[in-house]
């Protein structure tokens, strides 16, 4: 249709400013509803982010004790399991991340520290965003090889899965791989093809989106170990998906579970739902970046 897109890096100011939930998990039922100096904190990151423009370099927070401490306990969970679980390409970035970047289980990284990083690797950049944007405005970045994140810590009372995007998942789920140059392209050609596109292919594109970048798993990587009859997913299957990388609770359940997976074949995957508040009904699986790239091309050439 004739949907408005950015022309310019520098529009990506106007899709930052439309959030459309703020506090996505801030509903009766979410632990930080009724701590009022959560709620205040949430408030404090938003500003930031509305306030924030391209060029400018991210304001340094300096994080609370009990944002530190939850940020500790998720830290020695996760990287437990990415040792067992997360694809190289992951771990070797990640790496880097620790020596570079600051990542530690005593210390929450700074986004401006990670966005020199990545430019110097791949060209992309991170901004702060204050909550959920639209599926059209978030894939938009991507095109400018720009990714939206969130800056606050995810509410102390369940530190293994949070409905909502935080700043945890985007360190620890979504950065490492933005330094891979496959892994990079492929993000990027998703949001070239979202520009314009109309709303049915737009909802496709985000949800090709969701079952790669949010919760996508490959083979090529998993040991050639002999494949037991329906014996767990661990041995067949390496986890490149930023939404189980800092979910420990969703990642046992995906490769150390016995989950449903299903080949990434982008006709497949696009039927499937995307559940935003509970763990996946089921996962797609690509051999590697490059596969997962041809298929993308595929499929977007014929939308
Ligand atoms: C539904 C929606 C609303 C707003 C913008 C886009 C969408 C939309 C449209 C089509 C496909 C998928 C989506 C939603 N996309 C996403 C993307 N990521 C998440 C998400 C990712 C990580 C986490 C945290 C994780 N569970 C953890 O505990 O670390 C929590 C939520 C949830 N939804
Ligand atoms: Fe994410």
């Amino acid at each position: 249709g004739s949907e408005w897109f950015p022309k310019s890096i520098y529009d990506l100011d106007i899709c930052a400013k439309r959030v459309i939930m703020y506090g996505a998990g801030l509903d009766a039922d979410h632990p930080g509803f009724k701590d009022t100096e959560y709620r205040q904190r949430r408030m404090m990151f938003a500003e930031l982010a509305l306030n924030y423009k391209h060029g400018e370099p991210i304001p340094r927070t300096e994080y609370t004790s009990s944002e530190r401490k939850t940020w500790g306990i998720i830290y020695r969970k996760l990287r437990e399991l990415h040792k067992k679980h997360a694809c190289k390409q992951f771990l070797d970035n990640f790496e880097l991340l620790e020596r570079h970047c600051g990542y530690s289980e005593n210390n929450i990284p700074q986004l401006e520290d990670i966005c020199k990083f990545l430019k110097a690797k791949t060209g992309f950049r991170v901004r702060p965003v204050a909550g959920y944007l639209s599926a059209r405005d978030f894939l938009a970045g991507l095109a400018y090889r720009v990714f939206f994140c969130t800056q606050y810590v995810r509410h102390h009372a369940d530190p293994f899965y949070t409905p909502e995007p935080d700043t945890v998942h985007e360190l620890m789920g979504h950065m490492a791989l933005f330094a891979d140059p496959d892994f990079a392209q492929f993000s990027q050609e998703i949001g070239l093809a979202s520009l314009g596109a109309s709303e049915e292919d737009l909802k496709k594109l985000a949800t090709l989106y969701f079952f790669s970048i949010e919760f996508g798993l490959s083979s090529d990587d998993a040991a050639d170990s002999p494949v037991k009859e329906n014996g767990s997913n661990h041995e067949r299957f390496k986890v490149y998906g930023a939404g189980l990388l800092s979910s420990a609770g969703e990642l046992q359940h995906a490769v150390e579970g016995s989950a449903t997976i299903i080949r990434f074949d982008p006709d497949r995957v696009v039927e499937q739902e995307c559940l935003i508040t509970t763990f996946q009904s089921a996962y797609f699986y690509t051999r590697n970046f490059e596969e997962a790239q041809q298929k993308l091309r595929m499929f977007t050439n014929n939308m």
